[in-house]
Formats: C-alpha cells, structure tokens, sequence
C-alpha cells in the first residue's frame, strides 16, 4: 500500500536524519573544543584573520559583508578551502571559535580567491571595518535540515495536491506513464493526436475524416490543457458545433462560458452563456440594485416639476449609469477570468465583445475546431489572441461558401487547415483513422479515394446494417450497405435549366419516393433517413413529393448536411443528361460529403451513363458495382399495384417505317426470373405516357434494337414454318439485351421460352408449347390502345398460345381493361396477348392485369379449391394444364403463371436481384427455385400489401376526377 510506504519511510527517515543531524553537532564540537583552528583551515572549514573589506546592504535588508585576507600581509589569495555560496558561517573574534566568540551567523552568497561574501542576518553593529580581525567557521546546516523534516513531515499526511500522481509513481504505487488520458476510451490515433497537441508549441493540426470522433478527441485536448491549469479559448465556425462542445466539456465538469447571444443557443447550453452565468454571480444583487435605483431615479424625474430637483436627480442618474457600467464590466471580467474555457464562434471571439475586457494574453491556447470549413480570415479573430493554437477539421470536407467565383479561385476558399497541410504536411498534422459511423463498404471507398486508404472501421460499425436497428425486418434493402440505382437508358433527364445551381430530376424523385416506400415498409424509421441532393430545385421537388407522408424525414442539399449522419443515406445526383455534363457534381469533397453521411444503408440513384463521365464519380460507381447491389431503374419503372401489370412505357423507339404514328414505346419489366422487353404500338407518340421525355437512347441504338429485334423474329418465324425441328437455340454469346429480345419475341408468339446451362453458358431455347388440351382458344378481342389507334387485326393466334383462359372471360377482362386504361391515361400491358404484325415488327400486347376493385377477391381467391388456376377470377382448370409458381407455391393457368401477373413479382424480383448481386450479371431467363419464405420477410409482405391497399383506396378516392380531366 502506498501510503504505508510513505509512512514508513518518513518514520525511518526522520529517525535517520536525527541521527546524522546528531552525528554533525558532535563532530562541530569536538572539533571546536579538539583541533586547533590551524588544523581546521587546512581542512578548509576555517579561515583565520581576515578583515572586513566592505559592508553593505543587500536584498531583503540584509548586511553584506566582504572577508578578504589581511591587505598588509602582501596577500590577497584566501588559502585553499570548502567555502560555497548556501554554505551556513559563523563569524568570530579572534578569541577563537567557541559559541562564546560568535559575533554572527550567516550564508555565503559569493565566494571567490580573494574574498568570501557573506549574508548576515542579525546586523553585527560591532564590526569593525578597519582594525579587527575575524575568524570564518562553516557551520552544520540546521536550516536544511529543519527544511528536511517539513518536506517529510508533509509528505506523510499528503492527500491531495500537485504531487499525488508523482508520489503514487515514485514510491512504485502506479507505474510512470507519458501522458495520463482522461478518457480511457480513445483509440491509438486519438491518443496519438492528444500527446502531439499538448507537445507542439505553436500549431498542431487534427484532422478528423468523417465519424472518427474528432470532437471526442478536440475535448480531451481541451480537458488536458485545463488540467495544466491553462485557459483555452474555443471556437467554430457554426454555433451547432460550438454548442456541441459545450455540451461535452460541461459534461466532463470543465468551467465553461459561451458567449453570444442567447437567444442563439440551445436550451441545454443557455445556463453556460454569459448571462447566465452573470446573473448568479456575486455582482448580480448589486447591479441589480442599481438598476432599480436608477429607475427610481427616473421615475422621480418623470414626476418632478421643480427643475432644481430635476437636474438633480438627472446628475444621479448619469452617477449609477458610470457605477453600472464599471460594476458590469468588473463582474464580466471576473466571470470571463474564472472560466476555463471560454468558447464563441469564430465571430463571436472579436475585441469589441466580451472579450475586451480580457488581458491580451489571457488566453494560453486558441482551438478552432471545423477549421476547414471557415474562412482563414475569420480563424484569424481568435488567433490573435494566444501564442498557440489546436485546429481540428476535414479538409477533404466542403471548403466555406463563397459567392465570388473569381475571389474562391483566387484562394480565398482555401482554409487554414488546407494551407498549413499543403505547407507544413506531417509535421504539424495527426489523422485520426478509426471511425465509428459507416460500414465498413461504405468507408472504404471514401478512405480509398479520399483518405489514402488510411481508415479502418471500428468492429462496432464495421458490419452494421438497417436490419439490426430494432423493429426492421431483413429485406433485400435492409440488408446491403450499399444500393445503387441505375437510371441509365431510362429516360429519366434531368430538367433543361440554365441555371448551373437548380438542376433537378423527377424521374429520380420516383425512384427515390419508392425506395424511401421499401425501407420504410421494411420498417425503417424516416427519422433515421436523410434524402441528399447536390442541387436546391432537387431539394425542393424531392419535399413537395415526401414531407407530408413522412414528416421526419430530413431532406436537405449536401451542403446543408455537412456534419450530421443518418442511419440510411438515399442520394440523388440529378444529372443525367447526353453530353455526360455533372457540373457541380464534379467537386470531389461534395461527394465526399454526401456519401460519408451514411451509417448503415447507402442508395445513390444516378445515371450512371452520364455521371461516369466524371473519374472520381466513376470511382464511386465502380465501388458500388463491385461491393454492392445493383438495380436498374427499369425495376422502379412500372407502377406494379399487386398482381396487375401496369408497365410504364420507358424507352420510346422512333420508327419511321411505323404506318402509325412513328412512336414505339418499349415498357421494360426486368423483374423477376424473366426479364422481358415489351413492346407496344400504341403508336401515339410519347404525349400519352405518364412518363413523356426524348429517349435517352440514341437514334442509333434505337435502330439497332429494332434491326436485331426483327431479325430474331424472323428467325423464330422460320423456325415455326419448319415443322420438323422441335425447338430453337440460341448461342450463349447473345448479350443480356439480346436475350431479351428473344424471350420477347418468344413470349408474344406464345412460344415456350427457357434458359438452360449456367453462368456464361446459359442460352435460350424456344420451343412449341404443348397443344392446347381443352378449351378452343378463340380470337379474343382486341384490346383498343389508350390512345384510341384503329387498325385492322389480321393476324392468326399464335401457334399453340398460351392462353388457356375463356374467350368471354378474356373479353370481359380485357374490356374492363382498356376501360380502365382509358381512366387512368396510362397503358395496361400484359405479358402477353395476341400478337400482330405491323412493319416494324412490334407487336402490341395486350392487358390482363387484375382490376382494383377486385383486390379482397384476390385474398378470397388464395383459398380456392386448388382445381382451378388460383387468378382472381380465372376459372380456367388447372387439373391437367398448370403451372406451379414457385414463390406461392399454388397453381396458375398458363396465362396467370407469370409471378408478376399474380402477385408474386416482389418476390421473384427480390429472387433475380439476389442473384444479380451474387453473380454480378443479369441473365436473361428463368429464376432459381425459392419456396422459402422467412418470417421477417412474410411480416415486411403483410406490412406492404397494408401500405398497397391504403395506396389503393386513395387511388380509388381520386379517380373520379381524373376520370373527367380525361
Ligand atoms: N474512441 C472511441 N471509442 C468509441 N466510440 C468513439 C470513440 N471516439 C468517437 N467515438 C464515437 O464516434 C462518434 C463520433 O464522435 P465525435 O462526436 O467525437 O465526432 P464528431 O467530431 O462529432 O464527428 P466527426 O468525426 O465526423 O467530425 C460518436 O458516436 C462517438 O461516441
Ligand atoms: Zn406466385
Ligand atoms: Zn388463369
């Protein structure tokens, strides 16, 4: 135990001391009663017959006085001896050196060859300057010894003070450590980055990329500079982060004051300002009577007629306002040199506040901390006020705004921080490189890109995603950290704006609104979600779309959310456009921050066409291809209501050999096990599309898709024609685009389509189904467009089509419909239908998707007997000719298999994506089996068919009006 220790060294040394201190008494008198005081100067203690060569008064009020050997002798070096400035003398007559002959005692303060200086204490009156002679005897150090003993006395009952941790070390109680962290938390580069801020004389920079607790470590510097007993001065460039380290040096029981208005500062923070803290000092009630004083004095002048009495308390009044002032300022004073730490933005630390009535150099230590986000000039407010300064900050973050395009690229954008890391490099900067805020996928592209791959993500974030936050369910999109949406080739462009700053894109508002719908249907609380848009009009298109259904959710510029973090990050970079133009995108630290806001979940919705035309977005969008999922906004594109198939036209085909308008329109479903292109001939033009816009595709690849799209289906044709060959392969080299194309054509010709083989060699084979077993197919009606085209159907069925429904029921379906269609001024797409040859080659499909209303009859149809297909509505047998979905696992005529067609399509989507992420490529062709279907998953199912009907109802609540617009 420590203290017994020391207790028993004291006890043992005091004992010891006593009897050295005993030993040196007895030596003094043996040699003053023994030896002869010749023997004694030999041994250099003594000098014998010297004179007074001056006298004089020294510091403190002491006499000095000056020995030198007699001037007569012709000598005038003293004999050799021991004599040093400390040492205690005895001075003597030359009766000898025996108590009795002291004349005085005091230290030697200089000692040279020639003469010894000596301090006395007690005035010797009778000294005498010319004549007399004195002997000089070293004397046992009693003061030091008496000194000895307190020190010891002291150390014994020791409790707290300066040396606790000193006496802890020595006496081997803790072991001796370099620098003693307050908080025992930090990880090796914030320790690293607190010793070398606390070792640096005049500058050490932190830099703090994002989440890797750069505040926590700017504290704990703060904390160590106030346990040296130094006063701090902190400031930033925003009042948040101000506040912020209030917050957390308040908490850590540093005494703080922020000065500003308090009208600007957090509530939790207003007890810390300066008029708080004023109105509880000691000056408080005094001010406060001479304020009230100084009201009565006012009150009285109001009322007074006599103007003698007026002028009179007018003088008053101007006494207590000179009183008030000086009083005020003392208190400010007293209050400002108490603290520890005072901290003020930037601004808030100018000379003509508060801070005036401070000492030039009251402050040791100047910290600013968001360094790279302010302007040097503004750091320069509070830097003139001490000799050293800790700057913290990311300068890989956004640089401050400036207005002046020509003032920011002369420099004025280039922070201190940035300037001194350019010049000065390691030898004034530490990085913190452990961060506690994204996945580990997310991180690495910003430490790759960003922070020359310095950044490792500590095991608390490393693998964390939105499914571990309480209450959400593991769905595709709440298990991947990183999720981008490719709008390329989608048609979706950014808004034709001269203005560089408001660039917005509603096509990506869409894809963002549905994935904001995904996670929170999955259970994702809006709160924990940020909606990031480099461009304001984005901003503004992205809240009229999503506040009022989620009211929490934070939709801000990248610019206006520097600093803060959300669990699910959803970006949209707007720009999508022919010429791969990214403008303001192409700010690297923009990225930065938009991306390294994220915690669990990145979605960054782009066009990858165009922003790929930047290298460092590029960089961004071969991390996500490489470590995370990828979708095609094609996915998005159709307004799938459960089980109807309700395709958006996306992709508008120009052809002018069309006998028709020209327009094609092809309505993509990438979904599920089946990716299929659809083409339809609505044949009037865009205009009707509920998502109108110039292809993005050019006129040539336009081209191309209809050359290859004819040629397969001549292909087919001939091999229809050729009775003899049972079914039709195509090479494994045809790209994913081709194979679309193939199980299209296949589809509308009601042909049997599958891919075989795996990986690389998967290919298509096109068979003829199975003859029809029962029910004559009739030629059912033709679906009449939206668009209302009239054109003569010449064309035969399909050999062998895979309708199996009745004709009536088919009419009726159909009819129902293109009503609704009609209603609803989009198209209604089915998956197939009769098909009809134009010029072009397109065919038209025609609708089966599942009409609103009959919604609770899907729910009543699901526990049908299983001898008909289990379609709302569909009476068509299944007994002898079916399909199994393998997601429902019930059986479905050949015309309602389609998983998409029944309801199933989230699903079978959910099951391509999974192996498009897994495989990394998109194949053409029919899906893995999946029967199984977690608990999680069935309640995120349950949670958005509620969210569908609710979606339905108001559908149905808002239809009536578009119905007469229409
Ligand atoms: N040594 C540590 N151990 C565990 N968690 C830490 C540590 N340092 C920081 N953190 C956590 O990291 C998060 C960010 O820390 P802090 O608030 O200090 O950083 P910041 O300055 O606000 O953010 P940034 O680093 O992005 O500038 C906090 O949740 C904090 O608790
Ligand atoms: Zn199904
Ligand atoms: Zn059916």
């Amino acid at each position: 135990q420590c203290e017994m220790e020391v207790e028993s060294f004291v006890s043992k040394t005091l004992d010891l001391l006593q009897e050295e201190r005993e030993a040196e008494i007895e030596e003094t008198r043996l040699w003053q009663e023994n030896i002869s005081l010749k023997d004694l100067q030999s041994k250099g203690v003594c000098l014998l017959k010297l004179q007074i060569g001056s006298q004089s008064t020294g510091l403190y009020g002491r006499s000095l006085i000056v020995l030198e050997p007699r001037r007569h002798m012709g000598v005038s070096i003293l004999p050799s001896n021991n004599f040093g400035p400390g040492d205690i003398v005895g001075v003597y007559d030359l009766d000898g050196c025996k108590p009795s002959s002291q004349v005085c005692t005091g230290v030697v303060t200089r000692a040279s060859q020639s003469a010894i200086t000596v301090a006395c204490e007690d005035p010797p009156d009778r000294l005498n300057l010319d004549t007399e002679l004195y002997n000089l005897l070293k004397l046992a150090n009693d003061v030091t010894y008496k000194r000895m003993k307190k020190a010891l006395t002291t150390l014994n009952g020791y409790s707290s003070g300066p040396a606790s941790d000193l006496i802890s070390v020595l006496f081997g109680y803790s072991e001796p450590s370099e620098l003693s962290f307050l908080n025992t938390g930090l990880d090796s580069s914030q320790r690293e980055a607190v010793s070398f801020a606390l070792s640096q004389r005049e500058v050490a920079v932190i830099h703090g990329p994002p989440g890797t607790g750069k505040t926590t470590t700017v504290v704990e510097i703060i904390l160590q500079a106030v346990k040296q007993g130094l006063k701090v001065l902190c400031c930033a460039g925003s009042n948040v982060a101000v506040d912020n380290l209030v917050e957390r040096l308040a908490k850590a029981k540093a005494r703080v004051l922020r000065l500003g208005h308090p009208a600007r500062l957090l509530e939790s923070i207003q007890k810390h300002s300066l008029d708080a803290v004023l109105a509880h000092s000691d000056n408080a009630s005094i001010i406060a009577d001479i304020r009230r004083d100084m009201d009565k004095a006012f009150m009285g002048m109001k009322k007074q007629r006599d103007k003698g009495e007026k002028i009179h308390l007018k003088r008053e009044v101007s006494e207590l306002r000179k009183e008030l002032r000086t009083r005020e300022a003392a208190a400010i004073t007293e209050v400002l040199k108490r603290a520890d730490v005072v901290l003020a933005t930037n601004t808030g630390a100018n000379d003509t506040g508060p801070l005036k009535s401070l000492p030039a150099d009251h402050f040791d230590w100047v910290v600013i901390d968001e360094c790279a986000q302010a302007l040097e000039s503004s750091c320069w407010i509070p830097l003139l006020r001490a000799r050293k300064c800790i700057l913290a900050g990311d300068y890989k973050q956004l640089p401050p705004t400036i207005k002046s395009q020509t003032a920011a690229s002369k420099g004025l954008s280039v922070s201190l921080m940035e300037r001194l890391v350019q010049n000065r490099g390691d030898s004034v900067v530490r990085m913190l490189t452990v961060q506690y805020r994204m996945n580990r996928d997310i991180m690495t592209w910003a430490s790759d890109h960003m922070y020359q791959g310095k950044l490792t993500a500590h095991g608390s974030v490393e693998k964390h995603l939105l499914r571990d936050l309480p209450g959400v369910a593991s769905v595709e999109e709440t298990c991947t950290p990183l999720l981008l949406i490719d709008t390329a080739g989608c048609g979706l462009n950014e808004t034709e704006a001269t203005d560089e700053q408001s660039k917005g894109n509603p096509g990506e508002v869409d894809i963002v609104e549905l994935h904001i719908k995904a996670l929170t249907e999955a259970g994702v609380k809006s709160k924990d979600i940020a909606v990031i848009a480099p461009y304001n009009l984005q901003v503004d298109l992205l809240r009229q779309r999503l506040s009022t259904r989620h009211p929490d959710l934070e939709i801000k510029s990248v610019d206006g959310f520097q600093g803060r973090e959300k669990e699910a990050v959803v970006l949209t970079l707007v720009r999508s456009n022919r010429k791969g133009e990214v403008g303001f995108l192409a700010e690297d630290r923009r990225i930065n921050v938009a991306v390294t806001r994220a915690r669990r979940h990145l979605a960054v919705v782009c066009d990858t066409k165009t922003v790929t035309t930047h290298a460092f977005l590029k960089t961004l969008v071969d991390h996500m291809t490489q470590h995370g999922d990828v979708r095609t906004a094609f996915e998005y594109l159709q307004v799938g209501n459960m089980g109807s198939m309700k395709y958006q036209s996306v992709f508008h085909v120009w052809d002018p050999s069309s006998q028709t308008s020209g327009w094609f329109c092809f309505g993509w479903n990438t979904t599920g096990a089946e990716p299929n292109m659809h083409v339809c001939s609505c044949g009037s033009g865009p205009s009707t599309h509920s998502r109108p816009g110039p292809s993005t595709a050019t006129e040539d690849e336009q081209r191309r898709t209809l050359v290859q799209y004819q040629e397969i289906k001549d292909q087919v044709e001939r091999f229809l024609q050729d009775q003899d060959q049972a079914e039709l392969r195509f090479p494994s080299t045809l790209n994913s685009h081709d194979r679309l194309l193939v199980h299209q054509v296949a589809e509308e010709l009601g042909l049997n389509h599958e891919s075989q083989g795996e990986g690389k060699d998967r290919f298509i084979v096109v068979s003829r189904p199975p003859a029809e077993p029962h029910q004559a197919r009739e030629d059912p009606q033709p679906l009449q467009p939206a668009a209302g085209l009239e054109e003569e159907r010449n064309s035969p069925d399909p050999p062998g089509g895979l309708f199996s429904q009745s004709a009536v029921d088919l009419k009726r379906h159909q009819t129902q419909m293109a009503k609704q269609a009609k209603a609803k001024g989009y198209f209604n797409f089915s998956l197939l239908g009769k098909t009809k040859k134009t010029k072009a080659g397109a065919c038209e499909i025609v609708a089966a998707a599942m009409p609103d209303d009959d919604f609770d009859s899907l729910i009543a149809a699901v526990v049908k007997a299983e001898r008909v297909c289990s379609f709302v509505k569909c009476k068509t047998s299944v007994v002898h000719l079916g399909q199994l979905c393998s997601f429902c696992n019930r059986q479905y005529c050949l015309g309602h298999h389609i998983p998409e067609v029944h309801g199933c399509g989230d699903l079978a989507k959910a099951n391509a994506r999974m192996r498009i992420s897994k495989e990394g490529v998109l194949y053409a062709g029919s899906g893995l089996k999946d029967k199984s279907v977690d608990p999680n998953r069935k309640a995120y199912l349950h949670r958005k068919l509620d969210s569908r009907l609710k979606d339905m109802e108001k559908q149905r609540k808002t239809k009536p009006k578009e119905k007469e617009t229409n």
